[in-house]
């Protein structure tokens, strides 16, 4: 589903944020990305989303070499990946439902499919019977869970998470991590960057750990 082949980063012509990066993932699969605040996990999740072109080397997602896309074909490219971030990026002056809905909005779906997928998002998190409120009147952990229903409601096939549980207390970590768990079971390739380590080491999925841009292990799942 992933491969990168000697990839590097360098912003602006300073050090490389990313070198000689070199993993296959293939679909299906759930791996944690690790390493210390600046290590280049942001960077990489940043390549495979196309927000960032490699210096170096080759990114293939789904069979495609991304330097071959087009700017045109670079939103359907988009659509196949769902992104959760620390911070959610919720729009705080509209319900619950329509921060879900934008994305199909956006794609132009039909009315009636916006309101089933919608659903069918929130009710995956939990959060069905909180369509109406707004991000205000819910915890961190329930704006998340918004952020995750966000990203799957148009079923993408890859996810990539930022540090989707960088502001949350344990308890409620886990719990988000069980949600990335449930999606990856009905066949969703995911990749979820962390530095909490001692949660990445309660859940058994391969780890790819990265040390000032250089991939220092890559462990199989326990
Ligand atoms: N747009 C940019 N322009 C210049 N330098 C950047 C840019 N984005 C990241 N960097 C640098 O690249 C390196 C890797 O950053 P990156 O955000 O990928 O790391 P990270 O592991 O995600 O860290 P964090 O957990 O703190 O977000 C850092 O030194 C950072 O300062």
């Amino acid at each position: 589903m992933i491969t990168f082949e000697h990839v590097g980063k360098r912003y602006g012509g300073r050090f490389e944020a990313l070198s000689n990066i070199d993993f296959h993932m293939t679909r299906g699969e759930m791996v944690f990305l690790t390493g210390h605040s600046g290590a280049g996990k942001s960077s990489l999740l940043r390549l495979i989303m196309l927000l960032e072109r490699p210096s170096r080397g080759r990114v293939l997602v789904a069979g495609h070499d991304l330097a071959g896309l087009h700017a045109s074909q670079v939103p359907f490219y988009r659509r196949q990946i769902g992104v959760v971030f620390q911070d959610h990026q919720l729009l705080f002056d509209r319900s619950i439902y329509a921060n879900v809905a934008l994305p199909l909005e956006i794609q132009g779906v039909e009315p009636r499919d916006i309101a089933r997928r919608v659903r069918a998002a929130l009710d995956k998190v939990g959060l069905l019977h909180r369509e109406k409120a707004l991000p205000i009147e819910l915890s961190g952990g329930e704006q998340q869970r918004v952020g995750i229903a966000r990203a799957v409601v148009n079923k993408p096939a890859l996810l990539l998470a930022d540090e989707p549980t960088g502001n949350l207390d344990p308890q409620l970590s886990v719990d988000i991590m069980t949600l990335f768990e449930d999606f990856n079971r009905i066949g969703t390739t995911v990749v979820v960057a962390s530095h909490d380590l001692a949660l990445i080491a309660r859940l058994r999925h391969r780890v790819l750990r990265l040390r000032d841009g250089r991939l220092v292990a890559d462990q199989e799942a326990a």
